[in-house]
């Protein structure tokens, strides 16, 4: 393991020095933060114009290579059709290339694919480099969970932070107001440069000094998502809906409570909390396809509906579902979170999608589990 470096320092040879920023990940929300991000680094003085945007490249209908499309209109067909995403982003095809002059590193891919990322960048980022993540999602480990922010600052030696929030990207792109919460450990200066490279007048951005609450936030929130389209596609309306959001909540509180000590009641009321939970259980993708899946009675595999639906953009919910499911088993704790638990044996066909509000042999206290004196 890299030794982490938690100084702000420019270590270049400019006067005065100046950051420079590369987004790794180029998919829905990947190309929106390029935007933002795009847009600051314009105005600010202390960042270069360019921002680099690695491109996981692929080959479109038309034959052509994204990455080049992406040059030459400034826009992402694929991910985000339609908007601009500013003259000042280069897409790169070369992930090694793509970060080699940057000391600010946005990561934001699917979580599934973060592992192999690291892996090729080990050796390959500046010294003074810092990162975050922008990414929902957790590995999990024989040592138990892993988040992405560890994964990152773990492998590659730096300072991770991490942005989440209610963010549904294409509400963003088209400049609706939104808010975000960086989640920082240590220096503060740190948080407010993110915080600096990412604010819009429409995107609010504050920090919070609870990087794993607000990362959980982000990761846990998915599986309630998931939840909540199972709801959406049995019928069941805004009461039920709003039951599931309130028991998925709870545990998400309650896990993240468990795992980490350290995390604070309070970052549950910022953007990247309640908030967040409640734009994905209204209108993320995680939502549409398990509302697919249910009014299917779970005979399309949430792989096909991803596919069919998504056009290449990925579910996190599904996976983070299993991988709770791995944690809470490992633990011990399947009982104490039984939506959790419920979740993911829906996904995987053990029980039908009537099963996210029946009492069964399965979860014989939901949802009474979750009471009071389970977990504060
Ligand atoms: N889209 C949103 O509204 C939104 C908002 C907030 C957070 N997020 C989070 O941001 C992260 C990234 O999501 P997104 O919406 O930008 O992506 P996406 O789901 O729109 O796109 C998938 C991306 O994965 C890439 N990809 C496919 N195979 C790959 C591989 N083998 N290796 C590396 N990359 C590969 C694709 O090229 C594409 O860029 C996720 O964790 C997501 O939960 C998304
Ligand atoms: O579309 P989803 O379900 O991946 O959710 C998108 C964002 O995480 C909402 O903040």
């Amino acid at each position: 393991m890299a030794p982490i470096n938690n100084n702000v320092q420019i270590n270049n040879n400019e006067h005065p020095p100046k950051y420079k920023v590369t987004i790794v990940g180029s998919g829905n929300w990947g190309s929106v933060a390029s935007k933002l991000i795009a847009s600051n680094t314009l105005k600010l003085s202390s960042f270069h114009d360019e921002v680099k945007m690695w491109v996981f490249e692929e080959t479109l209908p038309s034959g052509e290579k994204l990455t080049d499309v992406i040059n030459q209109t400034n826009e992402n067909v694929k991910y985000l059709p339609g908007i601009k995403l500013g003259r000042n982003v280069v897409a790169d095809p070369d992930l090694v290339n793509a970060v080699r002059d940057a000391n600010m590193l946005v990561f934001v891919t699917p979580h599934q694919f973060m592992e192999g990322i690291c892996k090729k960048l080990i050796g390959n980022i500046r010294s003074d480099a810092q990162a975050i993540s922008l990414i929902k999602g957790m590995e999990v480990k024989k040592e138990g969970p892993c988040m992405i922010s560890t994964l990152i600052s773990q492998q590659l030696g730096v300072n991770c932070c991490v942005l989440m929030g209610a963010n549904i990207a294409n509400e963003i792109a088209v400049e609706k107001f939104s808010e975000a919460t960086v989640g920082y450990r240590g220096n503060r200066e740190i948080a407010e440069n993110w915080v600096q490279l990412f604010s819009t007048s429409y995107f609010m951005v504050s920090a919070c000094q609870d990087v794993e609450g607000v990362e959980l936030c982000g990761t846990l929130k998915n599986v309630v998502a998931i939840a909540a389209g199972f709801v959406d596609g049995l019928d069941m309306g805004n009461n039920t809906k709003a039951a599931i959001m309130r028991i998925g909540l709870r545990e998400m509180k309650g896990l993240s409570k468990l795992l980490f000590s350290s995390v604070k009641d309070s970052t549950f009321f910022e953007s990247c909390g309640v908030a967040d939970l409640i734009t994905t259980c209204l209108g993320g993708r995680n939502r549409k396809c398990a509302e697919a899946f249910a009014k299917n009675g779970g005979k399309r595999s949430f792989d096909e509906l991803e596919a069919e639906m998504l056009q290449g953009q990925k579910l996190q919910g599904v996976s983070t579902a299993k991988e709770v499911y791995e944690v809470l088993k490992h633990k011990g704790w399947l009982e104490m979170f039984p939506l959790f638990t419920t979740v993911h044996e829906i996904c995987t066909g053990r029980l039908p999608p009537t099963a996210i509000v029946e009492y069964s042999e399965h979860k014989p206290k939901f949802p009474v589990a979750v009471s009071p004196t389970t977990f504060q």
